[in-house]
């Protein structure tokens, strides 16, 4: 298991903060660049099916101009694929996707249409795409998650981060924990986002099976008082500081 941990910024709510009125700023691709030189490991973004944030311009820009990677977040659709097929990331994240959400509400259900997700990860596999699956910590989804060939999954921390008191907290807790020791007895790299915050990243970050969190709207929130560089300098260091204590 590894002493380090990495850092996905998220950049979607760049775009959100663009989109609110119409400009060019700020720009998405601005951020991905900057996150880079704050010392993000990887950029991480979601195109959405109605584009309310990201959209495919970006996309292609960030691509351009990326020195890390990127992680792309996206749907089982016919479209999705051929955009992804098209941008060549290195990595793409399947993400279950409801058109009135407000933000991702669980992960992929792999029980429920195996064969149709399986045939999203072996296409993007073939095309040298590592494909993970954002899935909740569910030993049954997770195995299944494995059979179908994904070599990644990211452990969805939304139920955890939403917690109402620090009973429930602890026992989605103790579900991550449980099922990033099974996937990684399996052999999958595991990483885990959503709703990760200054205050509920550490013991999330101290699971040795975890190698990268994904980490959006905190860090984007934050950086609207401290500017971007210091919210990921903060958050890499609390991430560090949970790993190695
Ligand atoms: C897939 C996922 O975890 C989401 O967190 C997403 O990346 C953030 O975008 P939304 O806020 O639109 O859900
Ligand atoms: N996959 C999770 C992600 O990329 C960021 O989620 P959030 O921090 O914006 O909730």
């Amino acid at each position: 298991m590894s002493r380090s941990i990495l850092l996905g910024v998220n950049i979607d709510h760049v775009a959100t903060v663009r989109n609110a009125r119409g400009t060019l700023y700020p720009q998405p691709v601005l951020a991905a660049q900057l996150a880079e030189q704050a010392g993000a490991d990887l950029i991480t973004l979601h195109l959405r099916e109605d584009r309310r944030h990201i959209r495919d311009e970006d996309v292609r820009l960030v691509r351009a101009v990326l020195q890390t990677r990127m992680n792309l977040e996206m749907a089982l659709t016919e479209e999705m694929l051929a955009h992804a097929l098209d941008i060549q990331p290195q990595d793409v994240c399947l993400v279950p996707e409801h058109r009135a959400e407000v933000t991702t509400e669980g992960g992929l259900d792999v029980l429920a249409n195996p064969a149709h997700c399986g045939r999203y990860i072996q296409t993007l596999q073939d095309a040298g795409i590592r494909t993970s699956i954002f899935i909740d910590p569910d030993h049954a989804q997770i195995k299944m998650a494995h059979e179908l060939g994904a070599p990644v999954i990211e452990i969805h921390t939304g139920r955890y981060a939403d917690a109402k008191n620090r009973v429930e907290q602890q026992s989605e807790l103790e579900r991550v924990k449980e099922a990033a020791t099974y996937a990684a007895s399996l052999g999958l790299v595991v990483n885990a986002g959503h709703g990760l915050h200054y205050h509920n990243v550490q013991a999330i970050a101290a699971i040795a099976e975890i190698e990268e969190l994904n980490i959006g709207h905190a860090l984007i929130s934050h950086s609207i008082f401290v500017g971007l560089k210091t919210a990921i300098v903060e958050m890499k260091a609390l991430m560090q500081a949970a790993r190695c204590g």
